[in-house]
């Protein structure tokens, strides 16, 4: 029976089976099995300051966006594959609906097969990374705005003292959002000391890293990804073309002390690091992240970049 309801699915619902055993065996979040996922919000249009922050989407499959931002309206269902993290909520579903197939003795199979699947099936998520990220973004979203400040602050004073950052006149960071490690601080210091800052423009699978200018930061428009970036025409020096990067600031979900690093599911620091460290320069990675996005370990491929250090308010 679950064999042929199997057969029914897409790649897509194979993986959403299996995160949701991963999940169910594994897991240690506060989900709620009973609630249904989260109403699904986006905000778009511009950045209206460096208080109305972004943010990426939640492990409930809604965009918790805390600062004020411009607008915000509900999003129709996109006929594309959702978030990573709105999968999750997805699986959770979708686990509800098939008791039968998740429950039942048919489990070992149905992960062989599911691993049979993907080989077949490249590019679809991975569900491991997928459970993983639920977890680390609902503790995220359980810390208060005072508790990321707090950690934000803490490990602003951390990097302005890092010798790597110390030597660094190029520096990439990222435009947070308010699941992130605050890096607005951080941005301005880069400037003031003279270094020249980059953020991330993405789109279509592809990122580069552009200059901030002078009150570029209150100019960007947000993605639908609720991140703050320069918009498409604006005319800024990419970092790659122009002398390359001395040290990266990156964002991510969870790291490891070891240097493993799971991000939002897009692959771009992938790329771009993969890039960066195909050429000559010696381009040194530190990861931001708050203490319970530090885990022990993290699932990896043969893509993943590693990361040199990452910096939280206890390491
Ligand atoms: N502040 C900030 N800026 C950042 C990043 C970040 O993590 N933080 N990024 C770090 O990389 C890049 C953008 N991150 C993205 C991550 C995922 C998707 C994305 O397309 N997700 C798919 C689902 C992916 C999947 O599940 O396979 C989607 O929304 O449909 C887009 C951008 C560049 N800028
Ligand atoms: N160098 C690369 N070349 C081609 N595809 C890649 C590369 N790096 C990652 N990818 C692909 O991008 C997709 C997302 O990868 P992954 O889930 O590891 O992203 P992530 O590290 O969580 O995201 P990000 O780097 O944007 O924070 C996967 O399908 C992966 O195979």
């Amino acid at each position: 029976m679950a064999f042929i309801i199997r057969l029914e699915l897409s790649s897509r619902h194979f993986w959403m089976l299996i995160a949701a055993t991963v999940h169910n065996n594994t897991s240690t979040t506060q989900y709620s099995h009973d609630s249904p996922p989260r109403h699904s919000t986006c905000a778009v249009g511009r950045r209206p300051g460096r208080t109305g922050r972004g943010s990426l989407a939640t492990p409930g499959g809604g965009r918790e966006n805390k600062g004020a931002l411009p607008s915000r309206h509900t999003c129709r269902p996109e006929p594309r594959r959702p978030h990573s993290s709105n999968l999750i909520s997805e699986t959770i579903t979708h686990a509800n609906y098939l008791p039968g197939v998740v429950g039942s003795s048919t489990h070992f199979c149905s992960i062989i097969l599911n691993l049979l699947l993907l080989a077949m099936a490249p590019g679809v998520p991975n569900p491991a990374k997928m459970a993983l990220r639920g977890e680390v973004s609902a503790r995220i979203a359980a810390l208060t705005a005072d508790e990321k400040k707090r950690q934000s602050e803490i490990i602003f004073n951390k990097v302005i003292k890092h010798s790597w950052y110390k030597s660094s006149s190029r520096i990439a960071l990222y435009m947070s959002t308010d699941q992130e490690v605050d890096t607005m601080a951080l941005i301005d210091h880069v400037k003031a000391r003279g270094a020249a800052a980059f953020v991330p423009q993405y789109a279509g699978g592809h990122m580069k890293m552009l200059r901030v200018q002078s009150g570029d930061e209150e100019q960007m428009e947000l993605t639908r990804h609720g991140i703050a970036q320069h918009a498409p025409t604006a005319v800024r020096e990419d970092a790659f073309d122009h002398g390359g990067l001395d040290l990266i600031i990156a964002p991510g979900l969870a790291f490891t002390r070891s240097g493993k690093r799971l991000g939002h599911g897009g692959g771009y620091y992938d790329k771009y690091l993969a890039k960066v460290r195909a050429g000559s320069v010696a381009t040194k990675v530190i990861a931001l992240a708050f203490t319970c996005q530090v885990v022990e370990d993290l699932p990896v491929d043969e893509n993943d970049q590693t990361i040199d250090e990452v910096i939280s308010a206890d390491l």
